[in-house]
């Protein structure tokens, strides 16, 4: 199973975060989206384009059964939790769901020359706040441990995660 679970929007740092608390536990990282395109031998943004948001959660469904199985930190997509069949496989996974909470004005001014998140790039203002609104709900329900990302280097993050996986296991022991 993997050890940690990394949830939160597009660019609140899962992939970043993921890589670097990898290394410090010597661990394999796991990416979900990265997992996706080595299977499909497409990019994200092609499979939206060829075949759409609905095969895309099809394959996003499929690549977590597996991906959660495997030994490793795993950093899922930002719309994983949305879809409820994968918040109950995250539920059951047994390790800690790691929320990276992150506002909506750091998300775009991290993402601001990224073209590389389809949704992002069809969405005015009001949508991504509605978007990002609808999201927290799932990755409140699905969190084990909330970490605020903002004004924070990914290293930092990735110790205060750490620390705070550290005090999980330890409450679930007393
Ligand atoms: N704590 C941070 N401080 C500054 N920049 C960051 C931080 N975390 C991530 N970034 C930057 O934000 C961008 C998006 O990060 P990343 O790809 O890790 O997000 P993500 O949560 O994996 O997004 P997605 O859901 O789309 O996969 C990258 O350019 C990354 O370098
Ligand atoms: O938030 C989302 O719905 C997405 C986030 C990315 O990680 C990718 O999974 C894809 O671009 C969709
Ligand atoms: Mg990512």
């Amino acid at each position: 199973m993997a050890t940690i679970l990394l949830i939160g929007f597009m660019g609140s740092g899962k992939t970043t975060v993921g890589k670097q608390l990898a290394e410090y536990l010597h661990q394999p990282h796991l990416d979900l989206d990265a997992w996706i395109e080595a299977h499909s031998g497409q990019s994200i943004k092609q499979i939206f384009t060829d075949h759409g948001e609905t095969f895309f959660r099809d394959l996003e469904s499929e690549a977590l059964s597996a991906a959660i199985r495997q030994e490793g930190v795993l950093s899922t997509g930002g719309g994983t939790p949305v879809r409820s069949v994968n918040r109950k496989l995250l539920a059951s996974s047994g390790s800690p769901v790691i929320f990276l909470q992150t506002s909506p004005e750091v998300i775009v001014n991290r993402l601001k020359n990224d073209a590389s998140r389809p949704l992002l790039q069809s969405m005015d203002n009001d949508q991504f706040i509605e978007l990002y609104q609808k999201r927290k709900t799932y990755y409140q329900q699905s969190a084990d441990i909330i970490v605020d990302t903002d004004q924070k280097s990914p290293s930092e993050i990735a110790h205060e995660i750490l620390i705070q996986i550290g005090i999980y296991f330890l409450k679930r022991l007393c």
